[in-house]
């Protein structure tokens, strides 16, 4: 494991196999983000995303909690740093703040490398954004999930009422954004927020690992495509996401990659061949 970057929210390992383990580190405060940890996570995600030899990045939290949401003391600090003497300044202002911090966990899905978030114990609030903003999610079987927004007065506007309703379709996610209702790990899988739950955290690290090292050994060209293209689909027409792909794949396919693999496939090789980085 070798320990990247410098950070006082985030920890960022990189193991052998080439998979990043990014961890929020306030489990002191059940990492509850704070606005040093807004700040941090885009430059660790750019930092990610320009390293050529990764393949995927694994999204922890320490401690017994995965997120509380946001740090209570940013919330009052947003509202205390506008200038209140001009209503217009005030809200533009606390526009552009808003605007930045889902740029933050939206960095999550710029970066082109997977990010499975691996969730244990509470997964409050701003937490519910930033999985919804990984690519898969899996989580042990203390965790709980909560849209709490709403019991906080506030409407969530980090995501989540963007991204929930594509991962577990319109009306689960209107009522638990709605209702603010505790969901366990076991309903969280009923419904498809997580796709599988481990007895304990070590097992979920565990099969994490696994997983995260099996996409690793594969063609990073079509891994990262694969991540691109879904993305771009989600948000555009079927048509429209069709011609994206064949207009990414005419840029994509004369890769060594394929040719690996096809000579691969021909020698009946059971395993994949090794593909060289980006
Ligand atoms: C522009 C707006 C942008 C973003 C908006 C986001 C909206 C949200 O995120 S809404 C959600 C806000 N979060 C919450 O309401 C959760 C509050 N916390 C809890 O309910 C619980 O702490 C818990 C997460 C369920 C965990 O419970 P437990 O395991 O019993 O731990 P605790 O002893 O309660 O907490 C440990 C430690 O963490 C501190 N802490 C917890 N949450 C926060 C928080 N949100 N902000 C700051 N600090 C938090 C808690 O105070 C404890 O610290 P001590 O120093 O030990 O007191």
């Amino acid at each position: 494991m070798t320990k990247v970057g410098n950070y006082n929210t985030l920890e960022i390992h990189i193991n052998a196999q080439n998979v990043a383990t990014l961890e929020l580190s306030r489990g002191a405060k059940s990492n509850a983000v704070n606005s040093e940890m807004w700040d941090e996570l885009p430059p660790a995600l750019e930092l990610l995303d320009r390293r050529d030899d990764l393949r995927v990045v694994v999204l922890k939290g320490h401690g017994r909690n995965f997120c509380a949401g946001i740090d209570f003391s940013a919330l009052k600090g947003l509202s205390a740093s506008v200038d209140l003497s001009c209503p217009g300044r005030s809200r533009e202002a606390l526009r552009r703040s808003i605007l930045r911090w889902q740029d933050s966990l939206t960095s999550l899905e710029k970066c082109r490398w997977p990010v499975i978030a691996a969730v244990q114990g509470a997964c409050v609030g701003a937490g519910v954004d930033m999985i919804t903003a990984a690519d898969i999610r899996y989580c042990s079987a203390d965790a709980t999930f909560c849209v709490k927004e709403v019991d906080l007065a506030i409407v969530a506007d980090m995501g989540t009422l963007q991204r929930l309703p594509g991962i577990v379709g319109e009306g689960v996610a209107r009522e638990l954004a709605l209702t603010a209702r505790i969901i366990s790990a076991e309903e969280a899988k009923r419904v498809g927020l997580v796709t599988e739950v481990f007895p304990d955290v070590a097992a979920l690290y565990a099969a994490v690992d696994r997983i995260a090292a099996t996409m690793a050994a594969k063609s990073p060209l079509a891994i990262t495509g694969t991540k691109r293209v879904m993305l771009h689909s989600r948000d555009m027409t079927v048509s429209n996401g069709l011609d994206y792909v064949a207009t990414w794949n005419s840029a994509q396919m004369l890769s060594e990659d394929i040719q690996t693999v096809i000579e691969s496939l021909a020698r009946k090789s059971k395993q994949l061949p090794p593909f060289s980085k980006l």
